[in-house]
């Protein structure tokens, strides 16, 4: 997507033909800096430090960080190591762990020599599937938005609620939530997105509210707990959110806050629904409020808040009183039968077990 008028992916290889380059996330909205990633190690806490974020980005890096790890050295021992460690980055989105295991069946029964260029060779395969796996879920979503915009008056806009970001930035181009956005915006829909801030990182108001505001998306950034008020009040006619792992039987996992958000839409009747591409779907996980794996972040992300100043610093200040205890579950789990479709590259599926298997046959019976 564009930013400032260029074209940017949230992660490429460089013109040196090994190094990687990644949008910092933990900069944005205030400065846009490029990252130069060097070796599977900073591919590592690149991830874990959440200078890149977001399931799908989190999976194109880790597997950008594979090919790193064979160019330094691609023995066995070297894949195997490069796997454990870039597993152990984050706990929660499964596009980790799925884009390890896709470099690892690559690369195993190839001889040594071969390796670094057949790992690099499959990263930007990866990262290039994305692209048109979520250009794909924007095509399918488009359809929920243009049946609501039919009943629309001229000009007026179909209101879409978002939570965290699931655009672009964490994606490797178009996002997932976004995708049906973005592509309804362009055909000239009147679209407005209501974005959830997504505390503690505030990665809704730092980040969706930037890419939205880069592409010309108009867009209103709420406090989290305003979901419920303005569904009440017919001010939201859709939610479309991302996700980090979907289980077999079609629980969703997504950034903490998104359960309370299903919740509001059911009481009110408002659709809601999830987009994903597949290797976002765990088929080895069946019961996804008790089997997924809900990543707990530094105490730190909730007693404090960074911000800019109105003569131009970035600065951190603390916003809980000293010797409060905290809590920082980064993610939950939204009940299938909360969820009206998951909006993939293949279609929009029921949230259940049938759907999904009948829909990725491939994917269901590997795992
Ligand atoms: C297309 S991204 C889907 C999810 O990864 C996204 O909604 C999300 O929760 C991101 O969480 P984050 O902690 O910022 O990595």
């Amino acid at each position: 997507m564009k930013v400032d008028g260029r074209h940017f992916r949230s992660i490429w290889l460089e013109p040196d033909g090994r190094s990687v380059g990644a949008i910092d996330q933990r900069r944005l909205p205030h400065e846009f800096i490029v990252a130069k990633i060097t070796t599977a190690d900073e591919a590592g806490e690149a991830i874990s430090s959440m200078l890149v974020r977001g399931a799908p980005l989190i999976g194109a890096t880790a597997a950008y960080g594979m090919a790193l790890a064979m160019r330094a050295d691609a023995s066995d021992a070297a894949l195997e190591r490069a796997g454990k460690m870039l597993a152990a980055s984050r706990p929660t989105a499964i596009n980790l762990k799925w884009a390890i295991d896709e470099m690892q069946r690559a690369l195993a029964p190839l001889a040594a020599s071969a390796r670094a260029d057949a790992a690099y060779a499959r990263a930007r395969e990866i990262a290039d599937e994305d692209v048109e796996i979520n250009r794909d879920i924007g095509r399918h979503g488009l359809g929920l938005i243009e049946t609501i915009a039919a009943t629309k008056k001229p000009g007026e806009p179909v209101n879409v609620l978002t939570h965290c970001n699931a655009g672009w930035l964490a994606t490797v181009d178009w996002g997932t939530a976004t995708s049906p956005i973005y592509q309804a915006h362009d055909r000239g829909i009147p679209v407005h997105v209501w974005v959830d801030e997504t505390r503690p990182r505030n990665q809704g108001a730092s980040l969706t509210a930037w890419e939205l505001g880069h592409h010309g998306v108009p867009h209103t950034v709420i406090p989290d707990n305003t979901g419920g008020h303005l569904m009440q009040h017919r001010m939201v006619d859709l939610a479309i959110v991302g996700t980090d792992r979907v289980a077999a039987n079609g629980d969703v996992c997504n950034k903490i806050g998104t359960y309370l958000k299903a919740l509001a839409a059911h009481d009110n009747g408002v659709p809601f629904y999830v987009a994903l591409p597949s290797p976002t779907i765990d088929f080895s996980i069946d019961d996804g409020i008790r089997q997924i794996p809900i990543e707990q972040r530094a105490a730190s992300e909730v007693t404090h808040l960074t911000g800019r100043t109105a003569d131009g610093r970035i600065e951190t200040v603390r916003v809980v009183p000293d010797g409060s205890t905290v809590a920082n579950f980064g993610f939950d789990v939204t009940p299938a039968r909360l969820v009206s479709g998951l909006i993939t590259e293949r279609g929009v599926l029921s949230a259940d077990r049938a759907a999904l298997a009948s829909a990725f046959p491939e994917r269901s019976k590997v795992s």
